[in-house]
């Protein structure tokens, strides 16, 4: 994971959600809630999978790992049908396996309401329809508050402050406020009355990111010294934001990576054969 400093306390908050779960005396109140946000190729399910993959052994595949779709499966039509399924579907796997992860990818496009749902699934109760959700994992996902990120990033950029140096309090109110009125999370209860446990703010990746982001692509296809073309070639997709006064942030991070290197790849070896 490049240029998430604090992405990396995620590994802290898992042991102590782990221990908690493991503790004889059950002192675990309520299963952990983390809700990540962040511009959009900023590595937020890259995340959500390394998670999944250290937890379960089939990671993503498992059975015990539910992920939705804000768009595909929570429109606003048949709603009710929709809040019924969502919820005999999540005590159906959490009766099975208490220690499954339960992921809300895209909460930008989700119907709002939905979250109020699985409300008391959050919340500090020992059983929930007779199912104890509290050694569970909850992961939200969205582009929500991206932009306040970025803003937040550069005011503190001007105070001085290094990349290393943020913290999670100088994210997570901006990113509470602005996600109350927005997508899946509007007037959600989860926000209101304290259910997430974590706002983690992904952070717009720079130039030096995404130049480690495009040689670690290159290496997955087995290309460990991409000419300086080849390069090039892969970084002329990225554009720079917030604005044209501050081209600092990439855009969309390092997701059109995956489609286009492979592309430059194909291209030099075509060029090479001429
Ligand atoms: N910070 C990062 N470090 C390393 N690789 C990254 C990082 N961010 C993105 N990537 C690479 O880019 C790919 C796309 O990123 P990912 O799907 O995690 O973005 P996202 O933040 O979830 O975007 P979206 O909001 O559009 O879903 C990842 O699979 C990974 O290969």
């Amino acid at each position: 994971m490049f240029g998430q400093p604090l992405v990396d306390e995620l590994v802290n908050i898992l042991h102590a959600h782990k221990e908690a779960v493991n503790d004889p005396n059950k002192s675990n109140k309520k299963a952990l809630v983390i809700s990540l946000h962040g511009w959009p190729g900023v590595g937020k399910n890259y995340a959500a999978t390394m998670i999944a993959e250290a937890l379960y052994v089939k990671g993503m595949h498992s059975k015990y790992v539910k992920l939705y779709m804000g768009k595909k499966d929570f429109d606003c039509s048949n709603l009710q049908q929709k809040k019924e399924d969502l919820v005999a579907t999540l005590n159906s796997i959490v009766k099975k396996c208490p220690k499954s992860l339960i992921i809300f990818d895209e909460i930008h496009d989700m119907c709002p309401s939905v979250l109020d749902t699985i409300k008391p699934m959050l919340d500090h109760h020992h059983a929930v329809d007779g199912i104890d959700y509290r050694d569970s994992i909850f992961i939200f996902i969205s582009n929500i508050g991206g932009q306040e990120i970025a803003t937040k990033l550069l005011e503190l950029y001007d105070q001085g402050a290094k990349r290393n140096d943020v913290e999670f309090h100088d994210f997570e109110p901006i990113i509470r406020r602005t996600a109350y009125f927005q997508g899946g999370f509007e007037k959600a209860a989860a926000i209101a009355n304290h259910l997430i446990d974590h706002y983690v703010p992904f952070l717009p990746l720079e130039q030096q990111h995404v130049e480690m982001c495009a040689l670690a692509e290159f290496r997955s296809h087995a290309i460990y010294h991409p000419t300086k073309e080849m390069m090039a070639e892969a970084l002329s997709v990225i554009t720079y934001g917030p604005n044209e006064d501050q081209p600092i942030f990439a855009n969309n991070g390092c997701k059109r990576f995956t489609r286009h290197i492979p592309y430059v790849i194909q291209k030099n070896k075509q060029k090479t054969e001429l």
